[in-house]
């Protein structure tokens, strides 16, 4: 036996006892070595892959664009980690995890390279007990103020109590109240919202209690209210804070005996509804500044559940994100197995000012834009975070606002984006300062 050989058996009988797949190509990427994790990870043997070009043995979904191999011998740079699935002999998607290195000879020029890959099935099975242990009605969250409020909402949701939802916006306060919904005895009778900030003091009395004919101009036939739409269901009445103090004095009716009047009408109707608001602004604040009733805020938070901020629990980030990914891949078609460490890096320490609105958004448009197997972080365009200060009092000034939405060419929906908030806040915002 020539040394030369004797080396190579050594080498084989090494990479043999490593846990993590190995291969290694020469020049033209055909494999002179493949150890026997790397049989058992793709099914083909050893004898099968030697010789062969490594994407028709080692077929993953980057091999045509995005090789990890290629990349190391361009760059000379190796690669690491790089999320992506391998299909097995039998064409059975494997998640792997990658890393690519040049192999040189002794005058250091580039003969080849060498890949080791590790087998995540376990890892992602785990990963998917973990979701499923920490989601509850389409929420997740392994924080233990969230995970207290998903163990009490049964109760809640069961005893038809009016519940109050506090917490910034995008903090989930809708996914609440649809749970809520969902765990109740009126779960076969319809939910029905009503954004109270998104309309003028007129149309927003008539979307809530209804019209009768007649009772203004352009009101030629009865028109039923929300309270009568959501009949043996739910109302939830979102950004409550924003209800006029004049709509306010009917509510509270409402929620004392039941008993409301359509606009223009009355006819005294009976409402057979269970009341959820929600508000991102502090309600006993409100009160305090009399633009809130006191006697409605007693009748409304009978029971306050208050959801933190997403910047109070980071450590539903990689979930949220991991869960994102998944979801949007789905829904585009697209074939992404993470985040670069750099991506994640920026997605973990960034301040969510929009919680987990801005989350999904920024994962959103990162998998729009993501050609390979992973998010880079030029996908990323994370906007500066906005200061404190501005997220918790509320818009920006005027003039601020003004720039921005002339910069957005009047695209709303951009703007909003940008400021991490919903349409309806920023409708509310432009009003204020009369931009709308
Ligand atoms: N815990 C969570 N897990 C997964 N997705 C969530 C969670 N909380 C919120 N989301 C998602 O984040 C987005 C915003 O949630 P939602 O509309 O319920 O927030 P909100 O507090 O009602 O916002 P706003 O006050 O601006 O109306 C939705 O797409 C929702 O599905």
């Amino acid at each position: 036996m020539s040394s030369q050989h004797a080396d190579l058996l050594h080498l084989q009988t090494i990479l043999d006892s490593v846990a993590d797949g190995v291969f290694t190509v020469d020049a033209q990427l055909r494999i002179t070595l493949f150890n026997r994790a790397a049989e058992q990870i793709t099914g083909f043997s050893r004898a099968e892959a030697l010789g062969q070009p490594c994407c028709e043995i080692f077929r993953t979904s980057v091999c045509f664009d995005q090789c990890p191999l290629r990349q190391a011998l361009a760059s000379g740079e190796p690669v690491h980690n790089r999320e992506v699935n391998v299909l097995d002999r039998d064409n059975r998607e494997v998640p792997i995890s990658v890393n690519a290195a040049v192999l040189r000879n002794a005058a250091g020029e580039p003969v080849g390279g060498v890949e080791t890959f590790r087998d995540l099935s376990q890892l992602h099975a785990l990963a998917g007990e973990i979701r499923k242990k920490f989601s509850f009605q389409n929420m997740i969250s392994r924080n233990p103020q969230m995970q207290q409020l998903f163990d009490i909402l049964p109760d809640i949701a069961a005893s038809n109590v009016t519940v109050l939802l506090q917490g910034d916006s995008g903090t989930g306060k809708e996914l609440f109240a649809r749970a809520l919904h969902n765990l109740s005895t009126r779960k076969d009778g319809p939910l029905v919202v009503i954004n109270c900030g998104a309309l003028p003091e007129t149309l927003l009395e008539a979307e809530i209690f209804g019209v009768r004919k007649g009772a203004y101009t352009g009101a030629v036939a009865d028109r039923a209210g929300r309270l009568a739409k959501a009949a043996g269901g739910t109302l939830f009445l979102d950004e409550i804070g924003d209800l006029p103090l004049s709509l306010q004095v009917k509510l509270l009716r409402v929620l004392e005996n039941s008993e409301y009047q359509p606009l223009g009408s009355d006819e005294t109707c009976r409402a057979d509804v269970r009341f959820v608001t929600a508000s991102h602004r502090n309600l006993a604040e409100l009160v305090e500044q009399k633009r809130f009733r006191r006697d409605l805020f007693y009748r409304l938070n009978v029971v306050t559940l208050k959801i933190p901020s997403l910047n109070e629990r980071n450590e539903d980030i990689p979930l949220l994100l991991e869960t994102a990914l998944e979801r949007f891949c789905h829904k585009y078609g697209k074939k992404v197995h993470g985040f670069s460490p750099e991506a994640l890096e920026l997605l973990l320490n960034h301040q969510y000012a929009g919680n987990i609105r801005e989350l999904l958004n920024i994962v959103e448009r990162a998998v729009i834009l993501c050609r390979g197997g992973q998010i880079e972080a030029r996908q990323l365009s994370l906007r500066p975070a906005i200061p404190v200060s501005r997220r918790v009092e509320g818009p920006p000034d005027a003039d601020s606002l003004r720039q921005m939405l002339l910069r957005h060419r009047n695209n709303r929906q951009q703007l909003a984006r940008e400021l991490g908030v919903n349409r309806s806040t920023l409708w509310r915002w432009l009003k204020k300062y009369r931009l709308d």
